[in-house]
C-alpha cells in the first residue's frame, strides 16, 4: 500500500510539474532576458513588476529609468517607495491597470511626511479623485483638548497635554486666539481629504510609462530593447497566464480531491480487510466455545455430516466465510482423554495436510471439537475400484492424495517440537478439501513423544483393525514406534490401489483374498497388476503406489522406510523402485489368490499390554 501511495504521489507531482512548466514557458518566464525581471514581492506585499523594480533583486533594466520606480524591501519585508527629499512611503497596493499606487507612512503619521513630499520631482501625482478640492493644511498644537469645525486631531503627533490638530488653512478660524493654540507648520496645496489627522493612506498615480495600454491587452510591459529612448513594449500574455495558472490549480485540486477520496476509500477497504482477517484469524486459533455457541453455530444441529465411534459430526457456520464441522462427543465414551489429546495435539500444529482445529467446547459434561469444514468428506468414500467411474478419483489424484497424506505424517513425525504418533491412519481419518487435498484428522489416539525416542510405551493396542501394525498388537513383533504409522499408511495406500478393503473384518471368511499379498505376488512375478488400467502413465502410478505400500507394510518395523523416504519414493518416477522383500514370507510366495493368513491382522487377536 505504501508503494501505491508513493507511486500515486509521484505521478501527481510529475503531472503538476509538466503543467507548471507549460505555464512558465507560455508566458515567457523561462526566457533568459525576461526571467531576471520576473514579478517579485517583498514578503506579502504587492507584486512588483515593470515599471517598478525591487532594488537589489531586479537589474536596472527591469524598471523604468526614473526615480520613484525603484522600490526596496525593508528589514520587516515591507515594500518601500523612495521619493525625493528622502521621503520613504510604504507601498500597500499597485494597480498596474489604473496606474495607481497606494502608499502610507511607515510610522503611520502621514501628515508628518507630507510637508517633505515634493511630487513634482517624481513621476507621481495625487490620484484624480483627490484632485477635487485642493488647499493648504495647517498643523497646530494646543495645550487643551479643543474642538472646532474642520479641525481633526492628529493622534500620531499628540501626547498627553499636547494636542496636535490639522485644519484647512482657509477655514477662517483664528485658532491662535480663539483656542489658544500654536501653529506648527503648513502643508501647501494638498487634496482636501489629506488634511485630515486620521487619514493614513494616499493614492498616487503615474502617467508614464503608459503600461496600462499593455494591461488593456492583458499583456506584460517592458522597456523596448535596443532603444535609446525609454519606450515600452507589450509582451507575453497576462490573461492566459492567469487562466493557465487557474487551470493548473484546478487540475491539481481535482486530482488531489480524487486522490484523497480514492486514498480514503482504499484505506477504508484495507482497514476492513484487516479487521476481517483478524476476526478470521481469531477463529483459526482454537477458541473455547460454550454449548450455546455450538447450538447457534450448527443452527440447532441441523445438518449431520456423519457419525463416528466418538460422536456425531454436524456442519456449522462461524462467519459467512468460515464453515466448520463440529464433532459432538458422546458422554459415555472414554474419560475425556481423546478430547484432551485432540485439543493438545492438533490445537497447536498447522500443516496443509493436517485438519485444523478451530475451537472446542467443554461446557460441563458437554464436549465438542470444532474443525475446519472439508466439503469432500473422508477418503473412505472414494476408495473404490478404478472401473467404478462415479467414485474413482483417477490415478493422478490418487497419487497426490497419497503424497499429501505421506507429507502430513512426515510432518507429525519430524516437523514438530515433539514427535506425534497418530496410531489411527485409515481412510476414514483422511478428509478431503474442495480440491481433494488430503488432511489427516482424528488425533484421539495420538501420542506425543520425544523426537529421538525410538520406542513408546503402550498399555493397550490402539488403532483400527486392518491398519494396525503387528507390533501394536504384540511386543513380540518389535517395538511400537513411528514405524507403526508407516505400516498404517502402507495399508491405506494399498487399499487406494486395490479400490477395496484389504481386510474385511466383518467377514470371518477365511476364503477372503488378502489384497496386499495378492498384489505382492503379481509384482514379484513381473506380472501386470490386472487392475484394468488403460493409460500407461496411470499403470505406472498404480505400480509405484503398490510398491511404496508394500515397503511400508514390512512385518519388521526396521524394514519399513521412514515417512521421509516414503515421500521421496512417491515423488520420484517410480521406474527404479525395487520390489521389497516378501512381507508374507510364511505363506506361499507364488500364490496370486492368497488368503488372509491366520496369524495376521484379525480383530479377535488379543492385544498384549505393554509397559516401558
Ligand atoms: N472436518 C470435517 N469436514 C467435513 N466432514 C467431516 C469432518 N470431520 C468429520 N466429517 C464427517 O463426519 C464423519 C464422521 O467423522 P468421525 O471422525 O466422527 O468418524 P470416523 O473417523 O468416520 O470414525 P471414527 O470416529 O470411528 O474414527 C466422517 O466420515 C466425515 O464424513
Amino acid at each position: 500500500m505504501i508503494n501505491l501511495l508513493v507511486s500515486n504521489v509521484y505521478y501527481l507531482y510529475l503531472f503538476s510539474f509538466w503543467i507548471l512548466l507549460l505555464v512558465l514557458v507560455d508566458h515567457g518566464a523561462l526566457g533568459v532576458a525576461v526571467n531576471d525581471c520576473k514579478e517579485s514581492k517583498c514578503g506579502s506585499g504587492p507584486a512588483v513588476r515593470f515599471p517598478f523594480r525591487i532594488k537589489g533583486r531586479h537589474p536596472d533594466h527591469c524598471g523604468y529609468p526614473q526615480l520613484g520606480f525603484d522600490l526596496s524591501c525593508s528589514e520587516r519585508k515591507e515594500t518601500l517607495l523612495e521619493l525625493p527629499n528622502s521621503v520613504k512611503l510604504l507601498v500597500k497596493k499597485i494597480d498596474y491597470f489604473s496606474q495607481v499606487v497606494t502608499v502610507s507612512d511607515p510610522q503611520g503619521c502621514l501628515l508628518k511626511q507630507l510637508p517633505n513630499l515634493n511630487l513634482s520631482a517624481s513621476p507621481f501625482q495625487f490620484h484624480h479623485y483627490e484632485l477635487g478640492y485642493w488647499e493648504n493644511c495647517t498643523i497646530f498644537h494646543c495645550l487643551k483638548r479643543t474642538q472646532w469645525s474642520a479641525a481633526t486631531q492628529v493622534s500620531c503627533q499628540s501626547a498627553p497635554n499636547y494636542y496636535v490638530y490639522s485644519n484647512p488653512s482657509n477655514s477662517g478660524d483664528d485658532v491662535n486666539k480663539v483656542f489658544n493654540c500654536t501653529k506648527m507648520y503648513e502643508i501647501i496645496n494638498i487634496p482636501y481629504e489629506l488634511c485630515n489627522g486620521n487619514n493614513r493612506i494616499v493614492h498616487l498615480n503615474w502617467s508614464y510609462p503608459r503600461c496600462s495600454s499593455c494591461e488593456e491587452q492583458y499583456k506584460y510591459c517592458k522597456l523596448k530593447a535596443d532603444s535609446t529612448q525609454p519606450v515600452i513594449d507589450c509582451y507575453g500574455n497576462l490573461e492566459r497566464k492567469s487562466i493557465a495558472l487557474g487551470l493548473f490549480l484546478l487540475i491539481v485540486t481535482v486530482i488531489a480531491v480524487f486522490y484523497i477520496y480514492g486514498f480514503n476509500k482504499k484505506e477504508k477497504e484495507y482497514q476492513s480487510k484487516i479487521e476481517k482477517f483478524l476476526e478470521d484469524y481469531k477463529a483459526f486459533k482454537p477458541t473455547r466455545y460454550s454449548y450455546n455457541d455450538i447450538k447457534r453455530i450448527t443452527n440447532q444441529f441441523k445438518e449431520e455430516l456423519g457419525e463416528g465411534a466418538y460422536g456425531t459430526v454436524y456442519k456449522g457456520k462461524i462467519s459467512e466465510e468460515i464453515l466448520v464441522a463440529i464433532k459432538v462427543l458422546k458422554n459415555s465414551k472414554g474419560n475425556g482423554e481423546e478430547f484432551v489429546n485432540e485439543v493438545r495435539i492438533i490445537g497447536k500444529i498447522h500443516h496443509v495436510n493436517v485438519v485444523r482445529l478451530v475451537g472446542f467446547c467443554a461446557d460441563g459434561f458437554r464436549r465438542a471439537l470444532i474443525y475446519e469444514y472439508l466439503p469432500n468428506g473422508s477418503l473412505a468414500r472414494f476408495i473404490s475400484p478404478a472401473d467404478a467411474k462415479n467414485h474413482f478419483l483417477g490415478w493422478k489424484r490418487m497419487q497426490d492424495i497419497a503424497l499429501g497424506v505421506a507429507k502430513g505424517i512426515e510432518y507429525l513425525h519430524q516437523g514438530c517440537n515433539q514427535r506425534i504418533l497418530h496410531f489411527d491412519i485409515n481412510p476414514h481419518n483422511i478428509l478431503l478439501d474442495h480440491n481433494f487435498n488430503p488432511k489427516i484428522s482424528d488425533f484421539g489416539l495420538a501420542k506425543l513423544c520425544l523426537q529421538d525416542q525410538s520406542a513408546v510405551s503402550m498399555t493397550t493396542a490402539r488403532g483400527t483393525i486392518g491398519y494396525m501394525a503387528p507390533e501394536v498388537f504384540s511386543r513380540n513383533f518389535g517395538n511400537v514406534s513411528y514405524k507403526s504409522d508407516v505400516y498404517s499408511f502402507g495399508m491405506l495406500v494399498l487399499e487406494m490401489v486395490g479400490g477395496r478393503k484389504n481386510v474385511d473384518v466383518n467377514q470371518g471368511n477365511d476364503e477372503q483374498i488378502y489384497f496386499p499379498e495378492w498384489i505382492y505376488n503379481l509384482l514379484e512375478g513381473g506380472e501386470d497388476l490386472r487392475l484394468e488400467i488403460d493409460a500407461e502413465e496411470d499403470a505406472k502410478i498404480a505400480k509405484k503406489l503398490a510398491i511404496v505400500g508394500l515397503w511400508c507394510i514390512q512385518w519388521n518395523p526396521v524394514d519399513r522406510p521412514s515417512m521421509k523416504i516414503a515421500v521421496q519414493m512417491l515423488e520420484g518416477e517410480g521406474d527404479n523402485l525395487p520390489i521389497p522383500a516378501n512381507p508374507f514370507s510364511s505363506t506361499n510366495p507364488t500364490r496370486t489368490n492368497a488368503r488372509i493368513p491366520g496369524r495376521q491382522l484379525h480383530h479377535e487377536l488379543e492385544a498384549i499390554s505393554e509397559t516401558e
